[in-house]
């Protein structure tokens, strides 16, 4: 059985996501590992080669996670594979209580960040930001708080015995976050072996030339190769320096490695972070 490392413990929305890359999608029995960071998700699959890890990379919503970028390019692991789940949160507390008893929500940052227009409607609640939404349910309910409610899944409020006192409180249904999947490098080809790869994630930096960018963006189109995300990081300590987070789609794997190949001598630092089967779905 795999274990699959995951940022939050039992009932996290990254629990919900390894269950459908493996269990769902692949018919593969998982255990998990629960990390209290996204640092230590890197740190449990570099120390032991047969753990998988998983991290959220960005939301429609709530955009990217930045840090994680930076994590994946520094950590040496390998991108084997993306998973997208649909997120709708619940505002989850204790049996006795009612949206006008409650007197703290707390929750991860980002999904907090995806309910900003309810804690609007609740101005004098106050807001903590905890490490994951599952874990603020399982604190309410191990402590039998009073007066808090937590923001998390509908899986992790029925988990901990929470009661829901409001459904779909996310800005928009159109809320999706994207995870990847890590791997030790050694191990990377074995896992992309079995499926077919039509994806890649790329980074580099690029010198403050005239058209630098404007040139690789048109060697990828003169492959044929489609970008479906560009993210931009300030380079720490460079100032209006940057570093490029692109995606690539692509039919042809050729056409893929020959865009690569051009485009490498152009830019700086040219890191390929993982080659893989793009998922597809969306609910
Ligand atoms: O707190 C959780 O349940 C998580 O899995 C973290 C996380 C994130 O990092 O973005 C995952 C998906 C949602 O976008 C909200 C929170």
């Amino acid at each position: 059985m795999k274990t699959v490392a995951i940022q939050g413990i039992a009932g996290a929305y990254h629990e919900i996501a390894a269950r459908k890359y493996f269990e769902e999608q692949r018919g593969e029995k998982i255990e998990i590992l629960a990390c209290t960071l996204f640092e230590d998700i890197i740190a449990a699959v570099k120390k032991d080669p047969n753990i998988v890890g998983i991290m959220a990379i960005e939301n429609t919503i709530a955009g990217s996670l930045l840090q994680n970028h930076e994590l994946i390019r520094e950590s040496d692991l390998f991108v084997v594979g993306e998973q997208k789940i649909h997120i709708s949160h619940v505002l989850a507390a204790l049996s006795s209580e009612s949206l006008d008893s409650i007197k703290e929500i707390e929750s991860h940052p980002i999904a907090l960040m995806q309910c900003s227009d309810f804690l609007r409607t609740m101005p004098r609640v106050k807001i903590l930001e905890n490490e994951d939404t599952a874990l603020s349910a399982k604190l309410i309910a191990e402590n039998n708080w009073r007066g808090h409610a937590a923001i998390c899944s509908k899986y992790a409020a029925e988990l901990y015995g929470l009661k829901i006192l409001e459904e779909g409180i996310e800005i928009n249904k159109h809320n999706f976050t994207r995870f990847l999947l890590l791997v030790n490098k050694w191990l990377a080809e074995d896992w992309t072996l079995s499926e077919v790869n039509n994806k890649a994630s790329v980074v580099f930096t690029l010198p403050h030339t005239h058209g630098s960018l404007s040139k690789v963006l048109t060697i990828f189109s003169f492959y044929d190769v489609n970008l479906t995300r560009i993210q931009s990081l300030p380079i720490i300590g460079k100032e209006w320096e940057y570093l490029f987070y692109i995606d690539i789609i692509f039919d042809n794997i050729l056409s893929y490695k020959q865009s690569v190949d051009a485009v490498r001598p152009l830019t700086n630092d040219f890191k390929v972070l993982g080659e893989y089967k793009e998922n597809k779905m969306v609910e």
